[in-house]
């Protein structure tokens, strides 16, 4: 059986006086060191992508982290400071190509930014700095160097039990890390939410009656798939998923 192929989500910014279309190596390798498929960064160019031709040559999609946020325009919000940086390339990438993959039934993982871009590619909305929020906990980044540091676990997520990320990781607590300021403010019509956090902020979602594998995550599973056991099982499950896609593509 050849290799499943599955796409990531790049992010366009400069470095060295260019733009760069690029995804971080920690997704990368988690793909094919734990889950054993071959990514294949796709450029964020947007309309200019002809999606169902690149989805009919694929086995899964993810959409990875990124210090960018969604643009509130595109969920009913109003730019401001608070939700900088932007990288609306990528939001008129993934949009597109999460709303597609979910329509042809291609597994999907959503991860960090790539959740926030699930939810609003499906009509929600989300909230920023949700520190400032009473009662919230602080979900941003440990400030250190050291991205064994950033990535640290730092707080547990109770999973829905029998939902999507149940059947993967099992319900009750799992530990997990925490590297943002925005969350799922109105959950998008036909999400399901399959854990949350000590404070309520919706910590992973999955799609009503999906035809595929669809999971979007807040945390960062890339980051120890190879040690932790939920992250790898996470990867597992898509990978799993992208294999039996790739058997029936043939
Ligand atoms: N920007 C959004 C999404 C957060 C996210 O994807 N974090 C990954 C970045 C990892 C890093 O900081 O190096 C938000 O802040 O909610």
């Amino acid at each position: 059986m050849t290799m499943p192929v599955v796409l990531v989500a790049s992010d366009v910014k400069p470095i060295d006086g260019y733009q760069w279309h690029a995804s971080p190596s920690t997704y990368l390798s988690a793909l094919i060191e734990r889950a054993d498929v071959m990514p294949l960064v796709l450029p964020s160019f947007g309309p200019a992508i002809d999606l169902d031709a690149v989805l009919a040559r694929v086995d899964g999609v993810v959409c990875t982290g990124s210090r960018s946020n969604v643009h509130p325009e595109l969920y009913g919000g109003v730019a401001d400071e608070r939700s900088e940086p932007y990288d609306r390339a990528r939001d008129a990438t993934t949009l597109p190509l999460i709303r597609r993959a979910i329509a042809l039934g291609v597994p999907l993982l959503c991860i960090c930014r790539g959740m926030q871009e699930l939810n609003v590619a499906l009509g929600g909305s989300l909230g920023s700095e949700i520190q400032d929020e009473a009662g919230n906990m602080d979900h941003r980044a440990p400030v250190s160097e050291d991205q064994a540091v950033r990535f640290s676990i730092r707080h547990g997520v109770d999973v829905a039990p029998g939902g999507c990320l149940g059947r993967v990781v099992g319900s009750g607590q799992i530990l997990v890390n925490s590297l943002h300021r925005q969350a799922v403010a109105r959950l998008a019509e036909g999400l399901v939410v399959e854990a949350v956090a000590p404070d309520g902020v919706i910590e992973a979602v999955s799609v009503r009656g999906a035809k595929a594998f669809t999971l979007g995550v807040q945390w960062h599973p890339e980051f120890w798939a190879k040690t932790d056991t939920p992250s790898g099982r996470i990867f597992e499950a898509f990978a799993d998923a992208a294999r039996e896609r790739a058997d029936a593509r043939g």
